[in-house]
This record gives structure tokens, C-alpha cells and sequence, in this order.
């Protein structure tokens, strides 16, 4: 049952009831008809030429180290290279269609001028099949592959369209909206479209905005000129319509009512649960006479039917589909100069394996190399120990940081050369990081769409990439979720990681790092192995649980704690553990905190501890499902979601008394719609929400120390980044 939520959002406009008192074209809007009117079988379809979808690679080269870069793909400068520099006719063609020259398009020079100072000259196959269909005003759903160039497929159409509007009768107020799911990918949007309209007169400008930065700073911005683009992320834009007013008393939200076109970049994101809400709140504040497009590399058939029902009914005869991916050719979903791999690592080798390759491939010191972990907790532990303990130089990219210190970082990656970032999926969609030559991936995505967009992160713009999906023993089967992609064992790597001994790079590394563990004697690592075990015994459970495995997790996560030197495993308190359901589960360390305190002083503090006025006891899985303020809403919420699932009625029993169900659940493979999607609350990260209730999972924000402890490792790259530094 998926609800037609654009027609949903239409009726309820839950912002617009909120605002209509001040709102003066409310009215008119409101009672301006649908514009969507077909359904999916009347859609026009351009499809796009075949892709060849034949392994063009030769024997895979099976060591880490192997992994190696050829050299087209690096850059010499490592200084500040100027948005996109980096492509001008060093790209290779990036689809095998017939490319054809900007100048033939129907662009206006000044267009055309910024485009040359790119040194972008040929159409990409997105480009060419969507120019005429968007500047005809038509809606449009566009999907291709990672890295084609999909940004201005839908910036210059729409900029033309604008521009010839302006020039016949001028209209104030923002003309075009985009909105992205992340605030990085926001900010690289505006980038590219302040680029392209540099030549133009000072009338069409461009703004973003996006959590984290200065909210009077876009009110300030807004109030001295309304900009033709805007960019932004849905909670910030939601934020602005409720509450905004510019200066001199105009409510924002009237500056949207001239709107000609709207963008939902990554649009299989924005209409998932976890976005949906805030789509549709904001959808009720525009204009329903306007153009739509929707731009993904992704389009799983749940979201499809999503767009087909909010389409129906259209007056503008429906939207048209320009499709250069083929379904039938799985292969076709994935860049076709990518190489991707897999290993699949031992229980007892998960953490020594992945070290050992990670620093295996660090060895290559001419490769750019993105390296994905499935929760902020490894991010944070892994650049622990490679930045601090084993001296690598590593950026760290993840949404606990301080918004000023992720654009810092990812404008330092960006321009680096070469060099490695660790990240969560903030950086899985739209980042446009030049020349990255690797992508790593530890542990499973949560579903095959973010898969392919983190792999999406090399091989773009026509260059060569390679991939290497690391997978646990525990997560084999998410192999099956990649069915039909180009993805073989790298048998050599293997036989290396299937050694029972590490290898003596790491056993030098890991050796001292483990015994000062032991005695104590870094108690900040200490607390960051701690933190990860404990998200990751969590984080196991419901994955497993949520696609009905069987398997024996535990082993794998405590050799986390046996391989860093705890002298014992992270415990788990009792009460919490009961509440997630993993209480019954042998091998981990649930105790009654209670009974670890001293009582003694009327306080319940652990022994040697400080003392301080009792409050409830903050543990790791605090807030996980038992925050007293957020557990009214996490059952509504939950309710919702299940009356909204295609599965509701099916499945889920959690006996939340006796422990979890590991086998009750059914939810089908396809997360984006069942139950535990409406769970990523935190939008820009796919982690499900069990992971994001309090800061250490990723909803609030973390303490100060926690921030500054990060910026802290970032200054070391720094440091070590200038001349005549060296690592420690
Ligand atoms: N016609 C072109 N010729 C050469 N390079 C291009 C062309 N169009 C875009 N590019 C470059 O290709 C890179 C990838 O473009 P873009 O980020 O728009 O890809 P995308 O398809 O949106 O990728 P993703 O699905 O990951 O978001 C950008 O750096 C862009 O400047």
C-alpha cells in the first residue's frame, strides 16, 4: 500500500494551515487544480541506447596492495583546485551514446561561455535526452548511473527555461528549487549552478541552505535578494517556511509562489520514509502550476509506484521517463569502468582482516580512497586508531561532527589528490569528490540503492574506479541483494585474509595499541572500542532480525574486544538489553548496573568514581527504546509507519518482556519500505534508527569533547599535510 503522498501533501498542507493567517496567495493556491493526470502506463518513455554491460576487466590482481592506481587517474596539484577543474577534456565520454556538442543545444551564450571555462564541451547521454524534454516544460523522472553528469542535466535546461522567461516578462521570487538529501551534496548543487550562471547579469543568482549553518545568515541573504536557484536541504527549507519572515514583515514562503521548476535530487532518498514527512509539508507550500523532475542514479520500483500514484490524475500529461539504465541489465546499474570485488572475512578475522587491508592499501601513497563504514562508531574508531595510534593520515567525514568542520573536510578532500576519508553514508549520495580511485566498503550497505551510490563515489565523469565490498562472514547473504552486478570474489585477497595470523604490518601496529589497552593506558580508545562494540551488537541484532538470518553474530563482535586488548567485554546493562532483545543471546556481557555500583554513599556511584547526585543511569543503549520523553513518540511513529507498510499485519512481534523474536520478523528485503525505514530519522545517514536514538547513535548532537576530540585529529592531518611535517 503506498500512499500518494504528493496528493496527500496537497490536501493536508500541514505547513500552509499553519501559516495561512499571514499567507497572502494561500487561497489562490489551494484551490488551483492538480496538475498530474496520468498514470504509469501512459507515461512517455525515452529510453536510452543500450549500455554494455560486458565485464570489460581483465583477470582481477588479488592483493591489497595490488589495488593499485593507474595513473591517469591522479592528479599532480594538490593545492585548491576550483570546483570541477578537474574534468575539462581529460574526461572520457561517459555513456557510450553519441555525445553531442553543448553549442548544438539550444543555450544561451552566456551559458555556454561558463560552460567552456569548465572545459565541458560534450553532452553526457542524461544530458542530451532530458535538455529538450525540460526546456519543453514537461515533468521528468531521470535516472542514470552514478557520475553522468545528472546535476546539469537538470540545471541547465531548467536555467534556459528561466532565462527565456525572464527575458519575455521578468518574475520576482525564486524560480527554481532544488532540494538534496545532504547538506554536502546541497552545497556542491549551488556551487555548480552559481558556476554556470557566473556570465549572466546580476539578476540570476543562486543560495543555499542547509542545517548546521546560520539560519539568520540565509534570512539575511534572502531579505537583500531573493535568489532565481535556491538549494537546500528539507529540514532547513521546512524550517524557513514555518517560521521566516524576511526583513520589512514578507513571509518567506511568498517568495516561493513564482516557482517555475522543482528538483528532488537523489529522489529515491527524498521519498523515503525518512524524508517523506518534510517532502510533503513542503510540497504543500508551492505552487502546483510548476515543473517537476526527479533525478536519481536509483529508482527501486517501491518509489516508482510512489511517483506513478502522485502522478496520476495529472493535467500536464504525466511526466516522461528518460531511462539510461536498463532493469533487465542489472550490470548497467553500476559504472561500467568500475571494477568491483568482494572478500568475505572469518568471524574471528573481521576487524584484523579489514585492518590489515585497509592498512595494506594505505601503502599506495598516489590513491584517493573512500572508505565506507556502516555506522558513525566504527568511523570514529577506525580514524581513532589509524589517525592517533597507527600515524596514517585520515580525514574523518560523518554526521556527528560540527557543520563547519564537515564542509572543511570535505573541501580538504576534495582537493586533495590523493589521501583517504573515512565516512558514513553521509557521503554515500551526489558527492562529486574528484579522482577518487577506491572505494572500500566495510561491512554491508543497508540495501543494494546505497550500494551502488558509495561505489558511485569513483569512476565518475568518465574515469576509471575500483571497488571492494569487505564483507563479514555474518553478511554473506547481502551478496544476494547485489544479484546481477559484476562483483567476484578477489580469490587472492582471500587466501590472505583467511590466514588465522594477521600480518606483521598490523601485528607491529596492533601490538602495542592493544597492550596499552590493557593497562589502561588509553582510556580514550578504551571508551571508542567500547562505544563501537556496543553500537555494533545492537546494530547486528536488528539487521539480522530484520531479514530473518539465524546467525551466530556474536563471535564476530567480541574478537573486537579480544583483538583491541579489553581485558573484558563491554558490558551491557540488563534492563536495556531486555528492551532490544538481546538478553537471551549467549557470549555477551549483560549485567545489572545496578549491581556494579557502590551503594554505599546513598548514591549509586562506581567505586573510585566522583560522586554526583543520582539521576537515571546513562548507558550505551541509552534512549534505544526506552527514552521515557521519546517513547510516546517512537510508538506513534511506529504505528504510523506500520499502517503505512506494505507488510503491515505481517510479522513483526517483538516480545519485548522475554527478549526479542530473532525470527518473528518479515519484512521483505526491501527496507526502503517496510517498518525500519520509517526508522532513519537522522536523514543524511541510512543507519537504522535504533542506531540514532541519543548521541552516541546519531541523533543529538555529541558533547562538546566528542567534537573536539575530532577536530583535533583533523588538525593532525593538517599538520601533517605541510611541509617538513611527519607523522608521529
Ligand atoms: N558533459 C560533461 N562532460 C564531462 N564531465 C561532466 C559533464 N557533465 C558533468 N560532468 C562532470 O561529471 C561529474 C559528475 O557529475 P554529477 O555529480 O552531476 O553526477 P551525477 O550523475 O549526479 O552523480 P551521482 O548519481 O553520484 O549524484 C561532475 O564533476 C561534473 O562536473
Amino acid at each position: 500500500m503506498h500512499s500518494s503522498f504528493l496528493r496527500r501533501a496537497a490536501r493536508k498542507a500541514p505547513l500552509r494551515a499553519q501559516l495561512s493567517r499571514s499567507h497572502r496567495l494561500a487561497n489562490s493556491v489551494e484551490s488551483s487544480s492538480h496538475r498530474h493526470s496520468v498514470s504509469s502506463n501512459s507515461f512517455t518513455t525515452t529510453a536510452c541506447p543500450s549500455i554494455s554491460a560486458a565485464n570489460t576487466h581483465g583477470p582481477l590482481v588479488p592483493i591489497a596492495r595490488s589495488f593499485s592506481v593507474s595513473p591517469e587517474l591522479i592528479e599532480d596539484d594538490e593545492n585548491d583546485v576550483p570546483f570541477d577543474s578537474s574534468f575539462e577534456s581529460k574526461a572520457e565520454p561517459v555513456s557510450p551514446s553519441k555525445p553531442i556538442r553543448f553549442e548544438d543545444l539550444d543555450l544561451h551564450p552566456k551559458t555556454l561561455k561558463a560552460l567552456r571555462r569548465q572545459g565541458l564541451h560534450k553532452t553526457t547521454e542524461i544530458q542530451e535526452k532530458t535538455f529538450d524534454v525540460i526546456v519543453s516544460g514537461k515533468d521528468v523522472v531521470g535516472r542514470a548511473r552514478t557520475g553522468t553528469g545528472k546535476t546539469l542535466s537538470f540545471l541547465l535546461p531548467s536555467l534556459e527555461r528561466i532565462v527565456r522567461q525572464q527575458a519575455k516578462r521578468p518574475l520576482p521570487g525564486i524560480q527554481m528549487l532544488v532540494l538534496s538529501p545532504t547538506r554536502e551534496l546541497a552545497a556542491q548543487i549551488a556551487k555548480q549552478a552559481e558556476t554556470i550562471c557566473e556570465h549572466h547579469d546580476a539578476s540570476i543568482t543562486s543560495q543555499v541552505m542547509f542545517g548546521g549553518s546560520s539560519k539568520d545568515e540565509d534570512i539575511r541573504r534572502l531579505s537583500a535578494k531573493s535568489p532565481t536557484i535556491l538549494v537546500a536541504t528539507p529540514g532547513r527549507l521546512k524550517d524557513h517556511l514555518a517560521k521566516t519572515k524576511l526583513r520589512g514583515g514578507n513571509p518567506f514562503i511568498d517568495t516561493l509562489q513564482n516557482l517555475q521548476v522543482l528538483v528532488l535530487d537523489e529522489t529515491d532518498r527524498l521519498l523515503d520514509m525518512g524524508f517523506r514527512q518534510d517532502i510533503q509539508d513542503i510540497l504543500s507550500c508551492l505552487p502546483r502550476k510548476r515543473q517537476t523532475l526527479l533525478f536519481s542514479a536509483t529508482l527501486p520500483l517501491s518509489v516508482r509506484s510512489v511517483i506513478d500514484e502522485a502522478t496520476a490524475n495529472s493535467s500536464n500529461g504525466g511526466y516522461e521517463l528518460v531511462d539510461c539504465i536498463q532493469d533487465e541489465d542489472p550490470a548497467s546499474h553500476t559504472n561500467a569502468r568500475t571494477e568491483q570485488r568482494h572478500v568475505v572475512l572469518p568471524a574471528h578475522r573481521f576487524w584484523t582482516g579489514s585492518m590489515e587491508l585497509l592498512l595494506d592499501l594505505m601503502e599506495d601513497k598516489k590513491a584517493k580512497i573512500m572508505v565506507f563504514f556502516p555506522m558513525t562508531s566504527l568511523v570514529q574508531l577506525y580514524s581513532n586508531l589509524f589517525q592517533l595510534r597507527f600515524g596514517r593520515r585520515v580525514l574523518e567525514l560523518h554526521g556527528r561532527m560540527h557543520q563547519r568542520e564537515r564542509s572543511t573536510i570535505s573541501r580538504r578532500f576534495r582537493n586533495a589528490a590523493k589521501g583517504v576519508l573515512f565516512t558514513s553514508d553521509v557521503s554515500a549520495r551526489g558527492v562529486d569528490y574528484p579522482n577518487v580511485t577506491h572505494v572500500i566498503q566495510i561491512g554491508a550497505a543497508g540495501s543494494r540503492e546505497t550500494y551502488i551510490h558509495r561505489l558511485g563515489r569513483t569512476g565518475r565523469a568518465g574515469k576509471k574506479g575500483q571497488g571492494l565490498l569487505v564483507l563479514p562472514e555474518i553478511e554473506e547473504h547481502f551478496l544476494q541483494d547485489l544479484e546481477g552486478l559484476v562483483l567476484p570474489l578477489d580469490g587472492k585477497l582471500q587466501n590472505q585474509l583467511d590466514k588465522v595470523m594477521p600480518s606483521k604490518l598490523l601485528m607491529d601496529e596492533l601490538g602495542p595499541v592493544a597492550q596499552d589497552v590493557r593497562v589502561g593506558k588509553d582510556r580514550k580508545l578504551e571508551q571508542s572500542i567500547k562505544d563501537a562494540y556496543q553500537a555494533m551488537v545492537a546494530y547486528y541484532y536488528q539487521r539480522l532480525e530484520d531479514r530473518n538470518e539465524t546467525v551466530d553474530f556474536v563471535a564476530t563482535i567480541n574478537a573486537l574486544a579480544q583483538n583491541m586488548g579489553l581485558s573484558e567485554l563491554p558490558p551491557i546493562d540488563s534492563y536495556r538489553a531486555r528492551k532490544i532483545g538481546i538478553d537471551d543471546i549467549p557470549g555477551l556481557n549483560i549485567r545489572d548496573s545496578w549491581k556494579d555500583k557502590d551503594w554505599s554513599s546513598g548514591w549509586g556511584e562506581e567505586p573510585g568514581r566522583p560522586k554526583k547526585p543520582f539521576g537515571k543511569p546513562i548507558g550505551d543503549f541509552e534512549g534505544a527504546f526506552d527514552r521515557p520523553s521519546g517513547r510516546k513518540q517512537h510508538h506513534e511513529r511506529t504505528k504510523r509507519i506500520w499502517e503505512a507498510s506494505p507488510n503491515a499485519g505481517r510479522g513483526r512481534s517483538r516480545n519485548r518482556d522475554g527478549g526479542g523474536s530473532r525470527s518473528s520478523s518479515r519484512y521483505g528485503n526491501d527496507r526502503s519500505q517496510g517498518p525500519r525505514a520509517g526508522f532513519r530519522s537522522n536523514r543524511e545517514e541510512s543507519e537504522p534508527q535504533f542506531l540514532k536514538l541519543g548521541w552516541k547513535h546519531g541523533l543529538a548532537d555529541p558533547p562538546k569533547n566528542e567534537r573536539s576530540n575530532t577536530r583535533r585529529k583533523n588538525k593532525a592531518f593538517q599538520r601533517w599535510e605541510s611541509p617538513g611535517m611527519t607523522p608521529k
